[in-house]
């Protein structure tokens, strides 16, 4: 009997939790991931990417909560689930004096790959992470960016339909960066599914579909990167300059009038500047404006900038370490 494909999500996480003493490193985690998609998993240091990444790929167990690969449980069933799956983590070992070729071969191996079969996946594998001229390289001889593809080639040697890739893009200069992100829209548009870690939300923007920001364990927000870009376009950083004889009751006057306003979040003052994110376009922009010089504020500068994908990451995290 053929199996029918699975149609379903390929990566599901359910209030996926796991707890080290009194560490929540993983918190009631849950998002989907459909087949052929790059889902992005972004969070700073010790947000709990990689502990959620090792359950997924059957490294670790959660504490509570469920984490499934093609309607599989990687608790339940993780023969299964690793086969389906690629794991690349985020630091590998080699074994220095070992070749390329080798060191896939012994992944080939492992998965239980025979005869042809591991001939033709070898060769697949070389060819397209760009490494048949280096099969006969010692590991110790190559670059970071080498490494990297030899790491993702061994995630891929058994033909996996998921990849889970912890922080790849990790200490990669622009070059092999953006050969990365060919790789990935590649594997994707081959329909593998692929979830992808990283710190930085700017680093993943053109290779992921969706992101989910991570920290302390929760998961703070899940968007297209389209819609963050939207949040980007919606959100403003200004800043104003009160200046003048009164300029130090004019910039309280000011912070309180802005309190009030719906459109003004996260206010922060330094000696000179008042600064703020602004909610909204050139209307509000104008309205603020208009009152602060109607209650005959010195302002004395009114500087306003878009918002990066960087600006939005900060403003979602509170940057608290665990
Ligand atoms: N085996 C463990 N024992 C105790 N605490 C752990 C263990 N593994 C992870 N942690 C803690 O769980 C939290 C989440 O760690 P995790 O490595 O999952 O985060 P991360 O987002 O991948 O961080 P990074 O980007 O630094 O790799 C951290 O506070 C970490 O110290």
């Amino acid at each position: 009997m053929i199996a029918t494909p699975w149609t379903g999500p390929v990566i599901e996480l359910q209030n996926l939790s796991r707890h080290f003493g009194q560490t929540r490193a993983v918190d009631e985690v849950s998002f989907l991931v459909p087949r052929g998609s790059v889902f992005g998993y972004i969070g700073p240091n010790g947000a709990g990417k990689t502990t959620s990444m090792r359950i997924l790929a059957t490294l670790e167990l959660p504490t509570y909560g469920e984490a499934y690969v093609e309607g599989l449980s990687s608790v339940n069933d993780p023969d299964k689930v690793r086969k389906r799956l690629g794991f690349m983590p985020d630091s590998f070992g080699t074994y220095p004096d070992t070749n390329c070729a080798e060191y896939l071969d012994f992944f080939a191996r492992s998965h239980g790959l025979i005869g042809r079969e591991r001939t033709r996946r070898m060769r697949w594998v070389m060819d397209f992470t760009g490494l048949r001229a280096l099969a006969d390289k010692p590991i110790r001889g190559l670059s970071k960016g080498m490494r990297q593809r030899l790491c993702l080639g061994r995630s891929l040697i058994h033909d996996p339909s998921v990849l889970i890739l912890d922080e790849p893009a990790a200490g990669l200069d622009p070059r092999a960066r953006i050969e990365l992100r060919q790789i990935i829209r590649a594997l994707a548009a081959d329909g593998k599914t692929i979830l992808i870690s990283s710190h930085i939300l700017t680093e993943l923007a053109e290779m992921v579909d969706r992101v989910g920001i991570i920290e302390r364990g929760r998961l703070l927000a899940t968007d297209s990167v389209d819609g963050m870009r939207r949040r980007t376009r919606e959100s403003h950083t200004v800043a104003i300059r009160i200046g003048g004889a009164n300029a130090s009751d004019d910039r309280n006057t000011a912070v309180n009038m802005l309190s009030d306003m719906a459109s003004v979040r996260d206010i922060e003052t330094s000696k000179e500047l008042i600064e703020f994110t602004l909610i909204g376009g050139e209307p509000e922009q104008i309205e603020i404006l208009q009152k602060l010089c109607n209650a005959r504020l010195g302002v004395a500068e009114f500087r306003v900038r878009d918002q990066s994908l960087e600006d939005v990451f900060l403003r979602v995290t509170s940057g608290q370490v665990q």
